[in-house]
């Protein structure tokens, strides 16, 4: 028998019929997404405080990258000097002299004279992160051998600090929150709507499932980790060649056999500035940075979409069995919105602060838009972060793109 006489008997129709097994066995896999998120954020979420804590606690030094002041600046950085925490620094990191947020800073420093705080102004150039390269300043005075990287739009609870220490076991390296939106009390309209139910729902089960099963999908606008293991993987400096650091600092800590753990406390981001687009644009950046480090991201994300999972499962069930595709696809849309509500409300703990109505407009509009946002991610290695423009390289590597119209043909 030659290679002609194996392949004859495949037909169309047993092409067809592989295909929709295969599909079905993809949608039904996804499903598991959901419902470990939903265990998972039931069993590790808004975990109470033990009453009993230990006899000494270590203390903390929190970098705050800053970069421009917006409206929630002062109260954001204002909810960090009353934290409810024995011994901790605060280190704001400043790299423009003529930067605004350094009075805004003063003045906190002014209000709280008792908490230990200060300015490192003119960061230090070590490569091509600006985040980084912001931070170096303060990550080279560091007090304590905990650090935290903060960004500058976190707001914190006062006990977050110390729930994220005692998260930190002896063999966990790195605690990092799972990024989440804060109640906004001057609402900021749809887009505020937006952002907060993409992550309370699809980025909360993706984030949520993948820490379940240990995988590194690390964001890291608020996490702690140990100084003496970053240092051992050539400290912070080491990291600037990426511009997604977070995930690269996070795997260097598991591949040096360190656990990496969510918190309790979700990171309650609280932007004083925010638009549909701005927010789209975030999701593309972050969506170039993981195609470029991890390129099978290109191809799952898009499969684990809702409308296109939900697509590829109605033709497989109506091939396999002969039922109605748009049934199909109708129950499936329901039952996703309906796990993913659930998610949400795992996330929020609390009632909501604007209607039924607006989340499901706001679930639908970011279902419809999520195959684009992960589309325009697919087809440029371009990315803009505020001023800057940088090339990612395959693997996640980064490099500088000086202002000039021939350094941005794609
Ligand atoms: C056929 C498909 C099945 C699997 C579908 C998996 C779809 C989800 C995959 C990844 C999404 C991760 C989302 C986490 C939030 C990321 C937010 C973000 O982009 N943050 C960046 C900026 O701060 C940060 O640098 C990136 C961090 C995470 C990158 C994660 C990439 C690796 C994911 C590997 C997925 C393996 C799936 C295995 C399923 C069992
Ligand atoms: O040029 C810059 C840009 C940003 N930053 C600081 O970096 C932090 C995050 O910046 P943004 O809010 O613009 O960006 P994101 O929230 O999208 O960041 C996220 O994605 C990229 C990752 O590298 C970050 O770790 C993650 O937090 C802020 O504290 C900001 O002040 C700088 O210090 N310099």
């Amino acid at each position: 028998m030659d290679f002609y006489d194996y392949v004859r008997p495949i037909t169309g129709d047993t092409i067809l019929f592989g295909l929709a097994i295969f599909f079905f066995c993809l949608w039904t896999f996804l499903w598991s997404f959901h419902i470990g998120a939903l265990f998972y954020g039931k069993y590790k979420l808004y975990r109470k405080i033990p009453a009993v804590l230990p006899d000494s606690l270590p203390g903390v030094s929190i970098l705050k990258p800053l970069t421009g002041v917006d409206a929630h600046l002062y109260d954001n950085l204002e909810t960090y000097f009353v934290l409810n925490y024995p011994t901790y620094e605060l280190l704001f990191c400043i790299q423009d002299e003529s930067d605004p947020a350094q009075m805004v800073v003063r003045s906190l420093i002014e209000k709280y004279p008792k908490v230990d705080a200060r300015i490192l102004q003119g960061g230090k150039k070590v490569g091509i992160n600006p985040k980084i390269n912001n931070m170096m300043s303060g990550y080279e005075v560091c007090k304590y051998d905990l650090f935290m990287i903060s960004d500058c739009n976190i707001k914190m609870k006062p006990d977050t600090l110390l729930d994220m220490v005692l998260h930190l076991k002896d063999d966990v390296g790195e605690i990092h929150q799972i990024p989440f939106t804060c109640d906004r009390e001057d609402r900021l309209g749809f887009s505020s709507i937006l952002e907060k139910v993409y992550f309370g729902t699809v980025h909360a089960k993706q984030y949520l499932f993948l820490n379940a099963l240990g995988v590194n999908c690390t964001t890291g606008m608020s996490s702690m980790m140990r100084k003496n293991v970053l240092e051992e993987a050539g400290g912070l400096k080491a990291f600037a060649k990426y511009l997604a650091e977070d995930y690269f600092i996070a795997q260097a800590f598991l591949d040096r056999g360190w656990k990496v753990q969510i918190s309790s406390f979700p990171a309650l981001q609280n932007a004083g500035t925010g638009s549909v687009s701005g927010f789209q644009n975030r999701l593309v950046r972050w969506g170039k940075l993981r195609f470029a480090m991890c390129p099978a991201n290109r191809i799952m994300e898009p499969f684990s979409d809702c409308l296109v999972n939900g697509i590829n499962g109605a033709w497989s069930a109506a091939v396999l069995f002969n039922i109605s595709g748009l049934a199909f696809f109708f129950v499936h849309l329901l039952t996703w919105f309906l796990l993913d509500y659930l998610i949400f409300l795992i996330m929020q703990n609390g009632p909501m602060t604007f209607s039924k109505f607006e989340f499901v407009v706001a679930w639908m509009f970011r279902e419809i838009t999520s195959i684009f946002i992960l589309l325009k991610a697919e087809v440029s290695t371009v990315v803009q972060w505020r001023a800057k423009k940088f090339r990612l390289r395959y693997g996640g590597v980064v490099e500088e793109m000086r202002e000039g119209p021939k350094q941005f043909v794609l």
